[in-house]
């Protein structure tokens, strides 16, 4: 792998990437298995997030069966899998709405289920999302929304505020629509102003939402082209939900692809695309036939 990737911190001063000194720590591919020798890695070392068996159920619907997930530090993880199949569910684990039954969610190696809530909601600020429709305040302009989490959690003044919206506004290039209302942009925009807005204070992991629901093809590339310019410019950890195989390939430099609650496979682009297992070659390859029906 290329050990200059975008946006990714370079820990090693000899210039290896996160995941070669991964696959030397553990042995690499058996790395990429997700449930392979947890035991071994060091809590919080390559990994912004780690999920270690975790169990959910909702009365008997057993969504998260077993899920042993990693997210690379510094990278662009896309988590894929077919509608339904408790993508959302783990977001909200990754973010303390939800608890496991059983197993451990990790942010930068610690356990949120043995936080106080004073220290979960610190860590939370390490997080940027960006929902599925943006979340924007409906009664608020563009601007306030972006300027909302610099409100709320700093002590910054007016002025301060202001370049900092104007800045993430450039960024995601709504300049022009920051006196505009949600309801007055289109779906794209909206998306874009959520971006920004995920980006005000600085997060150190950021993450989307299905960011190409309700999205043309042509919106959904330029999206991804925006998430991995602001990648490269700002850096951080970035993990994207979607179902959506062709924003995957896009913006994603790292797969994990989740099926009836486990993760099937992780690992980068090349090895996924080319995988042996058949319900990654179908998923990925969008085959007709495999083990995924319509069941
Ligand atoms: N709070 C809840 N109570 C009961 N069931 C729930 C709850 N949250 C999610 N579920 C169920 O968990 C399953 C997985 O839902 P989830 O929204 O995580 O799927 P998803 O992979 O994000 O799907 P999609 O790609 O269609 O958005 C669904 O069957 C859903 O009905």
């Amino acid at each position: 792998m290329d050990a200059q990737f975008s946006g990714g911190k370079q820990l090693d001063p000899e210039g290896m990437s996160l995941l070669d000194q991964a696959a030397e720590f553990t042995g690499e591919h058996e790395l990429h298995q997700g449930s392979v020798l947890l035991e071994e890695r060091v809590p919080g070392e390559f990994w912004s997030l780690e999920t270690r068996n975790v169990h959910k159920a909702f009365g008997r619907s057993k969504i998260l069966q077993g899920l042993d997930l990693g997210i690379p530090e510094g990278m662009v993880t896309v988590v894929l899998g077919p509608s339904g199949t408790g993508k959302s569910v783990l977001i909200k684990h990754i973010i303390g709405l939800l608890f496991p039954d059983k197993g451990e969610v990790m942010v930068h190696g610690e356990s949120l289920s043995k936080m106080t809530m004073s220290r979960l909601l610190e860590v939370r600020k390490k997080f940027g999302i960006l929902f599925q429709d943006g979340a924007l305040f409906g009664s608020m302009s563009v601007y306030d929304n972006v300027a909302f989490p610099l409100r709320q959690h700093t002590d910054l003044g007016e002025g301060e505020i202001a370049e900092i919206v104007n800045a993430r506004l450039a960024d995601v290039g709504l300049t022009h629509a920051g006196g505009r209302l949600p309801n007055e942009l289109s779906g794209g925009m909206r998306k874009r102003a959520g971006f920004a807005r995920a980006l005000v204070l600085e997060p150190e992991i950021v993450m989307f939402d299905e960011p190409d629901s309700g999205l043309d093809p042509v919106r959904t590339a330029l999206l991804c082209e925006l998430v991995t310019q602001m990648h490269e410019q700002h850096g951080g950890t970035y993990i994207i939900i979607t179902h959506d195989i062709e924003s995957a390939r896009l913006a994603g430099e790292f797969f994990a692809v989740l099926w009836k609650g486990r993760i099937v496979q992780a690992g980068e682009r090349d090895e996924m695309f080319n995988s042996d297992n058949p319900f990654v070659q179908q998923f990925l390859n969008r085959k007709l036939s495999g083990p995924l029906g319509m069941e």
